[in-house]
């Protein structure tokens, strides 16, 4: 689904992202993990076309992302960006909306009754529906992010880029936004989510990747990566890792 090829990117002040081979399958829910500053949200703005000054090669099933047209891509990625919070000055429902103009066969978009329906399943997926007429500048951080997750949902992609996602999230709507998002894998479709909350990252995906200083250092199964060793080396922690009772997955507590 995602291929990545000899990839390399800089801003121009001395950060340098690298990242020779990277294959990610269709189905499969990744977590980026590393520490700030490490290049991941870097990584997922390459990924979804933001950042288009990069050399090497990215293909999506298996076509180039340079030869994507604007609504081509946005009818395949959608993307939960880390931060969202000047963007917009309209009301909730308006601004999930947005996601559907690519889909518009007009020059002007007119909202068809798929899309309202669209709209309204994402809504209520996300608990976002009672703000549907509120200003987004108004909403607290949650909802603000919530409102985020609806757009992207409604814009119904194969693939989704998700930047710290649950980051202000209760942690009642942050479990049923992960258990959303795992349920469209299952469904075939891609997910690829930057985390610092490790232990989420261990319990929903099959495949964690750190990185570091530009570069892929770790790619594996949660118990291969979350390991006592690298949570010392890379995020300098004092932690021990123990099994998740249920899942039996690594998760990490302070000492
Ligand atoms: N627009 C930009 N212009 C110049 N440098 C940037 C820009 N955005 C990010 N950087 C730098 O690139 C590096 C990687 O940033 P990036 O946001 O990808 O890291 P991150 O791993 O997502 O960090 P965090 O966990 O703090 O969100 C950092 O050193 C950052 O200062």
């Amino acid at each position: 689904m995602i291929k990545i090829n000899n990839l390399n990117f800089s801003y121009g002040n001395g950060f340098n992202l690298n990242i020779e081979k990277l294959n990610i399958k269709a189905g499969e829910f990744v977590s980026i993990i590393g520490p700030n500053g490490s290049g991941k949200s870097t990584l997922l703005k390459i990924l979804s076309g933001i950042l288009k000054n990069f050399n090497g090669e990215i293909l999506i099933k298996n076509k180039n992302i340079k030869n994507f047209n604007y609504k081509e891509l946005a009818k395949t990625i959608s993307i939960v960006p880390q931060e969202f919070n000047t963007i917009f000055k309209y009301d909730v429902e308006s601004i999930i909306s947005t996601s559907r103009v690519p889909y518009s066969k007009t020059f002007s978009f007119f909202e068809t009754m798929e899309d309202k329906k669209i709209i309204e399943e994402a809504m209520k997926k996300t608990d976002t529906i009672k703000y549907k007429n509120k200003f987004f500048s108004n909403l607290s951080g949650g909802e603000k992010q919530r409102v985020m997750i609806a757009r992207a949902l409604a814009q119904k992609t194969k693939i989704l880029f998700l930047d710290e996602f649950t980051s202000h999230l209760d942690p009642g709507h942050a479990q049923s936004l992960m258990n959303i998002v795992k349920e469209n894998t299952q469904n075939g479709h891609t997910v690829v989510a930057v985390f610092h909350d490790i232990n989420l990252a261990s319990i929903y995906s099959k495949r964690l990747i750190i990185m570091l200083k530009g570069n892929v250092v770790c790619d594996g199964s949660p118990i291969d990566v979350i390991t006592q060793e690298n949570i010392k080396d890379i995020y300098n922690l004092d932690g021990s890792i123990i099994k998740h009772p249920k899942y039996n997955v690594p998760q990490i507590v302070f000492n």
